[in-house]
């Protein structure tokens, strides 16, 4: 199925000269959504994964979806302020601004497997923000997996990340 077509491109949005991937367009067809979620839980097969990590908040559409495929529990990671109990903290920048990233201190243990998902994969700021919160709780084995990946955008995080196993469904 050639999902590209599915996503909608949206130039100068959030702010000028950001061509901006617009996944709703995907989400809305079944089998386009079906599809997202067969793959990465396809990918997930064999790797004894516990915990889907996800980033809001796009992350969490398919997130929660390859967790409820693959049996696996969802750890939400949230935008500053977001989460009710004890959290650690992690400031980033992405392709069009900065942000603060937070989950909570006791989501993950030293027995888990994680698969962090997020929709895409731009400067990598965010997912690198990710990996540096989920690091600190000394986990066995952590694996990425995005819907897109601009793999026109190329930057020292990403060289930084390309040390983890990763699959990405559409490449840009
Ligand atoms: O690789 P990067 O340059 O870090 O960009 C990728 C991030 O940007 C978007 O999130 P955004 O912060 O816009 O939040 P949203 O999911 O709530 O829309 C996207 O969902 C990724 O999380
Ligand atoms: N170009 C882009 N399209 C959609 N989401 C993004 N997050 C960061 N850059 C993005």
């Amino acid at each position: 199925m050639e999902l590209k077509k599915y996503v909608r491109t949206v130039e100068d949005y959030p702010i000028e000269g950001i061509s901006f991937k617009d996944i709703t367009t995907l989400l809305k067809e079944p089998t386009a959504f079906k599809d997202v979620v067969d793959q990465i839980s396809e990918y997930c097969q064999g790797k004894g994964i516990t915990k889907i990590v996800s980033l809001e908040s796009r992350g969490f559409i398919v997130g929660g979806a390859v967790a409820y495929c693959v049996n696996a529990g969802f750890v939400p990671i949230r935008k500053k302020g977001k989460l009710p109990s004890l959290v650690i903290n992690e400031s980033y920048e992405l392709e069009y601004g900065v942000d603060s990233i937070e989950m909570h201190v006791d989501a993950l243990t030293e027995d888990d497997v994680v698969l962090i998902h997020d929709d895409l994969l731009a400067t990598g700021g965010t997912a690198l923000a990710a990996l540096n919160l989920v690091k600190q709780m000394n986990v066995k084995k952590i694996y990425f997996s995005f819907i897109c990946d601009l793999t026109f955008i190329q930057t020292e995080k990403k060289i930084e990340l390309a040390n983890y196993e990763t699959h990405s469904v559409i490449q840009y």
